[in-house]
């Protein structure tokens, strides 16, 4: 026996890769649904050999649903996951709506899959932001070893991020600026983004950070250990899929960096790839379709006592949202539902 699982947003990006996902990795599915907006009823989005029809979310009925991967956005999760929540179903949620609420967990499985035991308090479990997912994979081993005590984080990361409307800005600007009297200018970032880079992404704060900066520290505290002190600058760069992180990490206890790279060898989910030579190391393009957190310049921080670099990719659709989404509800089918 199976689950009957819902994907709502099924439409877009993070959905359509919540779907492959489940399908590539043999999720038991006894039942799938796939829900949208109004605007998408009937569309039609593929669940491995099979075609799906788009069911308008406003008027599904949860009951009777063990399981619904969210990725619609807060404001929509805000009306809809309470409702799917209070029908019985489990939501395992994608935007931020949910993840400080101290009810509800916040979960990386390779950092801290003992936490899915908080999910019953609201029947709704968080998936971190997407800069967040993979850097937390990264920290964990070193953290383990050798106590991380801060991260200067600076992130490169690609538009698929901001959703579809991004990517054909993406698009449509590069394309446009080949052809004179076909510029396209910017509607969703507030600069040209092709051939540029922005360093703003998520809205202002009063700190001066944006909250992306904000998230990965808040988020990294809530998974990892409320200790560990992050400070971030979150960049948007002109690339399609996968997000880059140059990280600095302070550890208390000296580590140096050839068992550093030995112990994220061995860590679940990493893929170290460190040849230093021109070449040896991983950019976005080589993680897009991937599973890992991409591991590669690890090297001694020198300007401090304990101190490493290093570079980390993941895609940012799969790692930093459906990926993480799906493994979230194989952890909560063996560990808590045991159906399949
Ligand atoms: N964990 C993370 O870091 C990440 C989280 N996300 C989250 O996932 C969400 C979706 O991202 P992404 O797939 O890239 O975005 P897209 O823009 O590609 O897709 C948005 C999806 O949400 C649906 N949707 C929008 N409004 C409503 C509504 N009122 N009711 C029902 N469905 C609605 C859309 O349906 P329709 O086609 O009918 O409009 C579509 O399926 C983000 O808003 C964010 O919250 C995204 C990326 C990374
Ligand atoms: N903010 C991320 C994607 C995202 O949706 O993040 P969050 O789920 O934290 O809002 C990006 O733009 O790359």
């Amino acid at each position: 026996m199976g689950y009957r699982v819902v994907v709502a947003g099924a439409t877009g990006n993070v959905g359509r890769e919540m779907l492959n996902i489940l399908a590539e990795r043999e999720f038991p599915v006894d039942e799938i649904a796939v829900l949208a907006s109004r605007r998408s009823i009937g569309t039609e989005v593929s669940f491995g050999d099979k075609t799906l029809k788009t069911k308008d979310i406003e008027t599904f009925d949860f009951t009777g649903w063990d399981i619904a991967l969210f990725a619609i956005g807060s404001g929509p999760t805000k009306e809809y996951a309470p409702r799917a929540a209070a029908a019985g179903c489990v939501v395992i949620d994608n935007s931020s709506l949910y993840r400080y609420d101290p009810d509800v967990p916040l979960i990386v499985p390779e950092v801290n899959a003992e936490a899915i035991h908080g999910y019953s308090k609201k029947n709704i479990i968080a998936n971190p932001n997407c800069s967040t997912a993979q850097m937390v994979v990264a920290l964990k081993p070193i953290h383990d070893r050798a106590k991380i005590k801060r991260v200067v984080v600076s992130t490169y990361q690609s538009v698929s991020g901001t959703g579809k409307a991004a990517i054909d800005e993406l698009w449509n600007q590069t394309k446009g600026l080949y052809v004179p009297g076909q510029e396209v200018a910017p509607e969703v970032y507030p600069k040209q983004i092709a051939f540029n880079v922005i360093p703003h992404i998520d809205v202002f704060l009063d700190s001066g950070d944006t909250k992306e900066e904000w998230k990965m520290a808040a988020e990294t505290k809530k998974i990892l250990d409320p200790a560990i002190k992050v400070t971030a600058t979150c960049v948007r760069v002109p690339v399609f899929v996968g997000h880059s992180e140059s990280i600095n990490i302070e550890t208390e206890d000296f580590l140096d960096w050839e068992e550093a790279t030995d112990i994220l060898r061995e860590a679940p989910g990493i893929l170290v790839v460190d040849k230093r030579e021109p070449g040896g190391y991983v950019t976005p393009i080589e993680c897009v379709g991937e599973y890992a957190t991409y591991v590669s310049r690890i090297r001694q921080d020198a300007t401090i006592e304990n101190g490493l670099n290093l570079w980390c990719v993941s895609d940012n659709l799969r790692k930093g949202a459906a990926l993480n989404a799906v493994q979230i509800a194989e952890v909560l089918g063996n560990r808590v539902l045991k159906k399949g």
